[in-house]
């Protein structure tokens, strides 16, 4: 789906009007079940049940699939994007100081990362510039039209995170969505920031860095777009570098 208003992808999103696609993984132990099931909160029969074997594959080929790839990937892209934008760099790298100095010993705390306000920010902005979902897919369950468009009951459309994330203005509904929207929104969205605010605290906390290939050519037939090179960084401690107090 290219170039719709906001409008239109807002009608879309509405609840009732679509509704997303049954998604599967793939058939494990004989049976083939939606990766949902043994979360769903309403499904107290579900619960009152053992966990099978085949739910608990596929449940970590969930976490592996969905959380593993898509995490390691906002990382490479928060580190190439650091590299081209030194000053985000310093002013992060300033920021996450300032954690460190408050507090004894390196463990990270919740409240720590509710000071990175600054790490949020450049959280978000990797996200959106780097799409690392670049679309997922909705099906439509009634014929309707949207801003002159006829779509079909039963149509596969795919919402374009990039297109939309990259030309709308933020300020609008359903301007941001690297994590989707809707009744299927990512299941890790706080798992994933947690990893990254750790990430980038650790990262421009206690090292500085130099890309060793600054070639941005992207892997080819990557569903999650990522760089060929993999993005490999030297690091410098910036203990070592730092006077001694
Ligand atoms: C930067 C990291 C991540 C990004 C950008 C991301 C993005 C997304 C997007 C766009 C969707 C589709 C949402 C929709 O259709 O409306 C999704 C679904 C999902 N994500 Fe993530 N995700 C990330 C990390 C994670 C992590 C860490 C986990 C779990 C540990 C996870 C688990 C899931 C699951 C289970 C779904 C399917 C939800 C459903 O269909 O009901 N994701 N994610």
């Amino acid at each position: 789906m290219m170039g719709v208003s906001w409008k239109r992808r807002e009608k879309m999103l509405v609840k009732g009007s679509w509704r997303p696609s049954a998604r599967s993984l793939p058939d494990v132990g004989g049976e083939k079940k939606l990766q949902r099931t043994s979360f769903s909160p309403c499904c107290r029969e579900t619960h009152s049940q053992p966990v099978k074997n085949s739910e608990i594959v596929d449940n970590l080929l969930t976490l592996m699939i969905a959380g593993h790839t898509t995490t390691a990937a906002a990382m490479m892209w928060s580190v190439m994007f650091l590299h081209e934008n030194r000053e985000t760099q310093n002013v992060l790298r300033e920021e996450q100081l300032s954690i460190t100095k408050m507090k004894q010993g390196a463990s990270i705390y919740h409240e720590d990362l509710n000071s990175m306000r600054y790490g949020l920010k450049v959280f978000k902005e990797t996200l959106r510039m780097s799409n690392v979902l670049l679309w997922f897919p909705r099906v439509a369950l009634e014929d309707c039209t949207i801003e002159g468009y006829d779509i079909k009951k039963g149509w596969h459309v795919n919402i374009d995170a990039t297109y939309i994330q990259r030309f709308d203005e933020m300020q609008k509904p359903y301007s941001f969505i690297p994590f989707g929207s809707g009744p299927r929104t990512c299941l890790g969205i706080n798992m994933a920031k947690v990893t990254m605010l750790v990430f980038l605290h650790r990262l421009t906390g206690g090292y500085t860095g130099t890309l060793d290939d600054s070639d941005t050519c992207l892997e080819k037939k990557a569903h999650i777009p990522r760089i060929r090179s993999g993005c490999p960084i030297t690091l410098k401690s910036l203990s070592k570098s730092m006077p001694e107090a």
